[in-house]
């Protein structure tokens, strides 16, 4: 009853929010609780900004009849939002994986959107919250639907299938990332698997890299569509990353893009691959992956004054930073300096991966080493060449007093270590 209501007056409005510092006039407000406040305390607020209504879950707080009081907010947002997707009808792809959702999810939006009205998550919000918003903000026009779900625990993607209900999937790869909460890489395989299993149950259909093992292993599908290899649905032959990325497209096109590192080629595949599924011509597709132009602190050329950068620092794995690093090694540049943070979210194997990383980077003997983070100590006594400090105030008096110039940088470590602000030193 509640959620027809609620339905009712968000077709009126169109507009959702659970945040007071961001209400509209006519906005439905959701009160969530989070770590620092809790939302229904805002809602009187809310409603003095100009919402029509205000969604809680303490009845305290009910003042008039524009307070829908309701078990759990946020169960309420998932299901308005489930709703909404039924009502839409549209088809809708679900991406997932360890590294490269975002970079995937944006090329496939810029390829489907060449033949489709498409809506694809803004940004990064792909969890409990940030997806039923993505779908909320779905409308009419939309043609197709492109939802990334990020997960760090059992049983997120399986709950995220089941408001989303997807009709197609991709899992971009499995690695080593939060491996914390999902109990090591068994465990991101089961977990990351859930967009599999849900696809299997409803007859949905899955694209799947047919060179990627892991995912080959956990496909229980019959006939997915594969990319990758000669014999898929879709195929293209990589050719040099120095630095962006060039390739032979699947119509024998020259693609010239202007993504860094060769593990983009996966995360293009993808997306071209896709885009053939639906029928967008070719060389509208190739088109879109050459227009595709990151500029979010995801593996982007910055030229400074000073030197050439390789902003990498929105999140760091030891899958991700070893492809980083092997990338970098495969540079020819004159001047070579790699500077690594910490890498979060690793639990008990944190110590051993950072000492991988540590003895990866002796690899590099043509190359600068500058880390930084109390993680990092394991990785600096396995690299005894390079530079190390446990903080980045430590971190910056070091770039104070030892300049780098001239020079190709790879800056990359977690999004907590916050490396992008070392920026205006380099
Ligand atoms: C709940 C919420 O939306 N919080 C946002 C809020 O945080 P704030 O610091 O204010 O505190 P609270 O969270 O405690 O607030 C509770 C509610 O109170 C509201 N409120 C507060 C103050 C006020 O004056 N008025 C208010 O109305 C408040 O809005 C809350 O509703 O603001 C922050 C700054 O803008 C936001 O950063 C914070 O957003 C949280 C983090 C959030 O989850 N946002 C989603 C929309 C989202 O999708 N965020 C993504 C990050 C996704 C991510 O990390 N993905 C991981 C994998 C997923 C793991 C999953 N299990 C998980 O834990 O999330 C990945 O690896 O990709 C993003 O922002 O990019
Ligand atoms: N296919 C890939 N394999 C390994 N590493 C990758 C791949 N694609 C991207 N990366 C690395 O991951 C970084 C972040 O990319 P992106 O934000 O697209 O990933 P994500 O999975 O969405 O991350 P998050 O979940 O934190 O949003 C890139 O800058 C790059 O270093
Ligand atoms: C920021 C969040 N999406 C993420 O990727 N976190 C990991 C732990 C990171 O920053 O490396």
């Amino acid at each position: 009853m509640e959620l027809a209501f609620l339905y009712e007056s968000f077709l009126e409005s169109r507009s959702v929010t659970t945040d007071t510092r961001k209400v509209k006039n006519g906005d439905l407000f959701f009160a969530l609780k989070g770590p620092n406040f809790n939302g229904n305390t805002f809602a009187a607020t809310a409603l003095e900004m100009g919402a029509a209504y205000v969604v809680v879950d303490e009845a305290e707080v009910v003042q008039d009849d524009r307070y829908v009081l309701v078990d759990d907010v946020l169960t309420t947002l998932q299901q308005l939002a489930n709703l909404h997707r039924r009502t839409l009808g549209i088809p809708i792809l679900a991406i997932t994986g360890s590294n490269g959702k975002t970079t995937t999810k944006e090329l496939v939006n810029a390829v489907m959107s060449k033949k489709y009205k498409t809506y694809a998550t803004v940004g990064n919000l792909n969890n409990h919250i940030g997806i039923p918003l993505t779908l909320l903000a779905m409308d009419e026009s939309i043609e197709f639907g492109i939802v990334e779900m990020g997960a760090n625990h059992q049983k997120e993607i399986a709950s995220y299938c089941s408001f989303v209900e997807p009709n197609y999937g991709l899992i971009n790869n499995v690695g080593k990332a939060h491996l914390e909460g999902f109990g090591g890489f068994e465990g991101v395989k089961k977990g990351k698997g859930e967009l599999y299993q849900y696809l299997f149950e409803t007859n949905g259909i899955a694209f799947i890299n047919s060179k990627n093992e892991h995912l080959m292993e956990m496909s229980p599908f019959e006939a997915p569509v594969l990319y990758g290899r000669n014999s898929d649905f879709y195929n293209a032959k990589f050719l040099k990353s120095d630095p962006f990325v060039a390739f032979i497209a699947g119509n024998e096109e020259l693609v010239e893009t202007k993504l860094v590192g060769d593990y983009n080629f996966d995360n293009i595949l993808a997306a071209l691959c896709i885009g053939k599924y639906f029928g967008v011509p070719s060389i509208a597709a190739n088109q879109a992956i050459e227009q595709y132009d990151p500029t979010n602190n995801r593996s982007q050329i910055v030229k400074t004054e000073k030197n050439e950068v390789i902003l990498d620092s929105y999140n760091a794995n030891p899958t991700s930073m070893r492809a980083a690093i092997e990338n970098f090694a495969s540079l020819q540049k004159e001047n070579k300096v790699v500077i690594l943070g910490d890498m979060y979210e690793l639990g008990e194997e944190s110590e051993v991966e950072h000492a991988n990383i540590g003895a990866l980077l002796n690899l590099l003997t043509d190359t600068k080493i500058i880390l930084i983070g109390k993680n990092m100590a394991a990785a600096s006594k396995e690299c005894t060449a390079a530079a190390y400090m446990d903080t980045k105030e430590a971190a910056v008096n070091f770039l104070v007093s030892n300049q780098i110039l001239n020079s190709t940088i790879l800056l990359k470590g977690s999004r907590g270590m916050g490396l992008e602000s070392l920026m205006p030193l380099l």
